[in-house]
């Protein structure tokens, strides 16, 4: 199938049993692509940061800053467990936070229950698109580029195990959601049918 048009894609989306979760790196373009993806499938989509935001009233920042790292994976897994109870039997994109997958509970979940995406870019790439606005709380100390490389030898075995890997180069935003439609199109004829 050739992907391009919208009945190909509505029909991909038909076939949607689960969620599918972006993850990866800072910058790889999760929460940006992850928008236009949902908008070609014609399916919901939710950025968890945004929902612990306004969960919380305050930004990924001030929790960070206020009551720590863990204190976020916390709030972070609970939105996960919703959203994913929510949207079984169905299509919808989510685009987790960088670090949701490399939590044992939150990869758990998205692994019994979503299609995880790894959406990934060289880290010069990634660091020069995080750093466009001052959100990331992780990469306000250093340099950007080098606390990528970090993360990622921390986190790559974890990226690993999702089951389809898009890089996310510098083609447009909706040439890398074409990629990303265009795997799951593969995965699920192998594995669903
Ligand atoms: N394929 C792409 N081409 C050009 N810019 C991109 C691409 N993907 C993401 N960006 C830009 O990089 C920045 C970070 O993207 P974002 O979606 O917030 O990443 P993430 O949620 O993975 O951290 C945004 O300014 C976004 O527009
Ligand atoms: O990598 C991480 O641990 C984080 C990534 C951020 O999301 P994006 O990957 O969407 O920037 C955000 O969840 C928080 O700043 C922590
Ligand atoms: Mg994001």
């Amino acid at each position: 199938m050739a992907l391009t048009s919208s009945p190909e894609l509505g029909d991909l989306a038909a076939r949607l049993d689960r969620p599918i979760v972006l993850v990866g790196l800072m910058g790889a373009g999760k929460s940006t692509v992850g928008r236009k993806l949902a908008d070609m499938l014609g399916v919901e989509f939710v950025d968890v940061d945004h929902e612990i935001e306004a969960a919380a009233n305050l930004t990924v920042g001030e929790i960070f800053e206020r009551f720590g790292e863990p204190h976020f994976r916390d709030g972070e897994r609970r939105v996960f467990a919703r959203l994913i109870g929510e949207s079984q039997g169905r299509g919808m994109v989510i685009a987790a936070g960088g670090g949701a997958f490399s939590d044992a509970g939150t990869r758990a979940l998205i692994v019994e229950r979503a299609i995880a995406v790894w959406l990934d870019s060289d880290d010069a790439t990634l660091a020069e698109r995080a750093t466009r606005r001052d959100t990331r709380p992780l990469l306000r100390d250093g340099d950007p580029e080098a606390k990528l490389a970090e993360l990622r030898a921390k986190r790559r075995a974890d990226y690993g195990v999702a089951p389809i890997w898009v890089k996310s180069g510098r083609g447009a935003h909706h040439r890398v959601a074409i990629d990303i439609a265009r795997s799951l199109e593969m995965w699920i004829e192998r594995w669903i049918g």
